[in-house]
């Protein structure tokens, strides 16, 4: 790209040697970077890009924006100052890849639990319209149907750019992206033109991060308040109205506010709700009418989750009585309450959750056709919010047995983490066991006729973080080898 264009979207400070005609890419790794390249440095949580400014020289970069005078030979390379280089790379990332978010409809939901839920409902929906959409989020970036894998739930502001060009180089016209907290927080969205913005739920998460709820609920509110920066084209913001931060979102915004729920009065409101073991049934009220919606999701959050998905692509102009027609045909969202395929007498389902809310609604689910036992394997993860542990060992305890363990233990003592969440069972009806692994198959063996099993923490993910290295790992295969082991010859009544 021509340098002069893309740098006329920036505040510069000062500009040191000569500026080359042409940008190749941006880069804010220093790893990355090859010839021609522009690299920005940006001080980060472990280590400040502004320290690598060497390496991405003799990489071959041919610009380097920084905060503040750096050494370099100025007759092969130039140096750009400015005051605050996230916001440069923003201003840089979006004018680099042409402000893709415009050309398409952009759906970004937040919230504590169900953000992939919600978008992975939403991107079938569309899917199953017959249109063209990507997704984004913790479980990687998916191209239509073709998924690649990411680093974050909600990518750095780089990678989004990149990616989301790429995705209207190939004709996509919808995208849907799960943004976290983190993501609002560290400017991973800034010039992201949303056009609709949901919001799941607000709880206990990430305070290692945020340190207080209304820290952590303020950052997730700007992202309903920020859209207001871009005041070109209408965009609607989607709330939860049973939430206790709904009516502070709905001052935060300045745009008009779509509500659903099951319990206040709500825009997209649901009744006569019917749990079973096969899905859930309700009657939906919706400004364009009653509906009666079935879906094979279970439990009271999917019913929010599912509120969530038809409201906010109704907020784009689809009919509701065509997305309760669609939702019918969404057989699961991988790794949320997803029923194991398993020759066994038990039944066991496999769950992301790993807050004291999603474990309470986790087992919530399955209460209402509960016949024996439930069996609950609760996992956290070591080096994140420490706090929430003792809280979500609470929740599990509402299981008759639980199995408390770790979903990535990284650097932490296994046994300490252990220890923390124990402080909060409810009853004497638990192990702990620190290897996933063992954890997992002692649930399975435990096992009889009836029970269920839920194997919490990590959904479908397929590693785990032990110290600095990521190993392969994945609960499905766990289960099944478990199960294969322990019902070895067992007939199904129903074969
Ligand atoms: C604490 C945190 O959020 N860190 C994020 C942050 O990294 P950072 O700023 O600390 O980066 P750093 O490693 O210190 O490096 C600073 C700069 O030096 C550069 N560098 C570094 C090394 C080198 O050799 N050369 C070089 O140029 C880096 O490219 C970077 O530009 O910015 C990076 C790019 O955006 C993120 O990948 C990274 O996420 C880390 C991996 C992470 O684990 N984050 C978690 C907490 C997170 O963000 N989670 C949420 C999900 C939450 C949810 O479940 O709801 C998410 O959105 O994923």
């Amino acid at each position: 790209m021509d340098t002069r264009l893309l740098l006329s979207c920036l505040k510069v400070k000062k500009i040191y040697g000569r500026l080359p005609e042409k940008i190749n890419n941006l880069e804010q790794d220093s790893r990355k970077v090859n010839t021609g390249d522009l690299f920005i440095c940006t001080p980060g949580f472990t280590v400040d890009g502004h320290d690598f400014y060497e390496e991405a020289l003799s990489n071959g970069a041919s610009i380097i924006v920084s905060e503040r005078h750096l050494e370099m030979d100025l007759n092969s390379s130039a140096l750009i100052v400015v005051n605050d280089t996230k916001k440069a790379m923003a201003l840089l990332a979006n004018k680099f890849y042409d402000y893709p978010s415009s050309k398409m409809t952009a759906y970004g939901v937040t919230g504590t639990n169900g953000k992939t839920s919600v978008t992975t409902l939403m991107h079938a929906m569309l899917r199953k319209e017959g249109k063209t959409a990507a997704l984004s989020g913790t479980n990687g970036i998916k191209i239509n149907d073709e998924m690649f894998p990411s680093d974050n739930t909600t990518c750095d502001i780089l990678t989004n750019q990149r990616e989301l060009k790429k995705a209207v180089t190939s004709g996509v016209e919808n995208m849907v992206m799960e943004v976290s907290s983190h993501g609002i927080e560290q400017g991973r969205l800034h010039g992201i033109d949303f056009d609709v913005v949901t919001f799941t739920n607000l709880s206990h998460e990430h305070l290692d991060y945020h340190h207080t709820m209304e820290k952590y609920g303020y950052t997730k509110g700007l992202l309903f308040a920020q859209l207001g920066n871009n005041l070109q084209n209408a965009k609607i913001v989607v709330l939860n109205r049973d939430d206790p931060w709904y009516s502070a979102y709905k001052g935060m915004t300045a745009y008009e506010v779509i509500s659903y729920g099951i319990k206040e009065d709500a825009n997209f409101f649901a009744e006569n709700i019917l749990y079973n073991e096969d899905g859930t049934h309700y009657t939906l009220h919706s400004p364009e009418g009653t509906y009666q919606v079935e879906t094979s999701l279970l439990g009271e959050f999917n019913v929010y989750n599912s509120l969530a998905a038809i409201a906010s692509l109704y907020a784009d102009g689809y009919s509701v009585s065509e997305l309760v027609t669609i939702l019918k045909t969404v057989a699961f969202v991988p790794g949320r309450m997803e029923k194991v395929e398993i020759n066994a007498p038990a039944t066991v389902y496999l769950d992301y959750a790993h807050t004291p809310d999603a474990i309470e609604k986790s087992i919530q689910s399955v209460l209402p056709f509960k016949k024996r036992k439930i069996i609950f394997v609760a996992g956290t993860g070591g080096d994140r919010d420490k706090g929430k542990r003792p809280f979500m060992a609470e929740k599990a305890s509402k299981a008759d047995y639980v199995i408390l363990t770790i979903n990535d233990p990284r650097y932490e003592d296994t046994e300490e983490i252990l220890r923390a969440m124990e402080k909060g069972m409810q009853h004497n009806s638990y192990v702990l066991i620190a290897d996933r692994r063992e954890a997992i198959s002692h649930a399975i063996e435990l096992a009889e006729p009836d029970d269920i099993v839920i194997v919490a923490g990590k959904g479908p993910e397929d590693y785990q973080i032990i110290g600095g290295e990521k190993l392969p790992h994945n609960d499905i295969e766990i289960i099944k080898e478990s199960s294969a082991k322990k019902y070895a010859g067992f007939v199904s009544n129903t074969d």
